[in-house]
């Protein structure tokens, strides 16, 4: 592989095929589930734990050998992605040979270099997602540099982007100019709000921010536009800092 790229694949509703039912191919699936992708198993046998979210209709299974003649163009089309996870290394190259025939992104357990993608470690605080990857160099090392990641970004994070969010929104909707409205944003990442948040003074201020941002007044030029240089946005920003 040449320099990964590092995307955030929206899966919500998208079919993807796992071949393989250890414990590696469990939890592929479950990181699949996670991200609301619909997931088909191929395998022999299946751990426990597939066997249950097959019996709540989570996943569906089909309990044979592979073969590729299962990967005719039509059978296959539907898969977003496909993870090879059996325990033969020959089985799962041939899953990727036939999945990558028909253009799809395939992810193979025991093969970093025949890959199209592999998975990181990951941690998450609601929209804030942080992925570790080693490239498959070491991924007991991914593993220990989310671990230290997680240990580092609490739990307030998620509360956070969502603060930064909604008043994003608010920003976007209020004020026109886009250069104007970057400026803000950067500036909003230098109020103390993560330590109001943990020392539950947040609620309380947060509504007073966002009645202020709401209310203005907003000073428009003669273009009808929003003049963030004027003492609006400053007055917005010291109370952002101050209260
Ligand atoms: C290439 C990649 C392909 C892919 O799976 O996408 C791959 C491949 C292989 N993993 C192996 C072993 C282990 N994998 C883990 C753990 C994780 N492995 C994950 C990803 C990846 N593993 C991709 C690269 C990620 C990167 O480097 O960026 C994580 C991050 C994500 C996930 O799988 O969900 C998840 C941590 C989840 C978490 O955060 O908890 C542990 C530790 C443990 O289980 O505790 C061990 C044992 C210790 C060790 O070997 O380090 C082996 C050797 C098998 C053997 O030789 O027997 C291979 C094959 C090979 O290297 O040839
Ligand atoms: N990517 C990762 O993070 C890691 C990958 N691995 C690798 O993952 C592979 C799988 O690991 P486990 O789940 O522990 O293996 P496992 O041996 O528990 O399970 C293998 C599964 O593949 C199925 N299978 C085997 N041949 C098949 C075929 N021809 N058609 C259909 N199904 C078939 C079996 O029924 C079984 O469900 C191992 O080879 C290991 O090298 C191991 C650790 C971590």
């Amino acid at each position: 592989m040449k320099y990964p790229y590092p995307i955030m694949v929206n899966l919500a509703g998208r079919k993807c095929l796992v071949v393989g039912g250890g414990p590696i191919a469990e939890r592929k699936v479950i990181s699949l589930l996670e991200a609301g992708a619909h997931v088909t198993l191929i395998s022999t046998e299946f751990t426990e734990g597939i066997a249950e979210l097959a019996n709540n209709s989570e996943v569906v299974l089909h309990r044979q050998t592979f073969h590729p003649s299962m990967m005719a163009v039509d059978e296959l089309m539907p898969y977003t992605l496909v993870v090879a996870a059996t325990n033969s290394a020959e089985v799962n190259a041939q899953v990727y040979e036939f999945a990558t025939a028909q253009g799809k992104l395939v992810n193979v357990v025991d093969q970093p270099e025949l890959s199209s993608y592999i998975q990181p470690s990951v941690v998450r605080r609601g929209k804030l997602v942080i992925a570790v990857s080693t490239g498959g160099a070491s991924p007991s090392a991914a593993r220990k540099i989310a671990r230290e990641l997680d240990n580092k970004y609490g739990e307030e994070y998620a509360i956070y982007l969502d603060f930064l969010s909604e008043v994003r929104h608010l920003v976007q909707s209020k004020i026109a100019d886009k250069q104007a409205r970057q400026r803000m944003f950067k500036e909003m990442l230098d109020w103390d709000v993560l330590d109001k948040i943990r020392d539950g003074s947040f609620d309380h201020w947060k509504d007073k921010l966002c009645l202020a941002i709401e209310r203005g007044p907003w000073p428009t030029g003669p273009a009808g536009q929003v003049e963030t240089d004027r003492p609006s946005w400053s007055a917005i920003t010291d109370f952002g800092q101050r209260v």
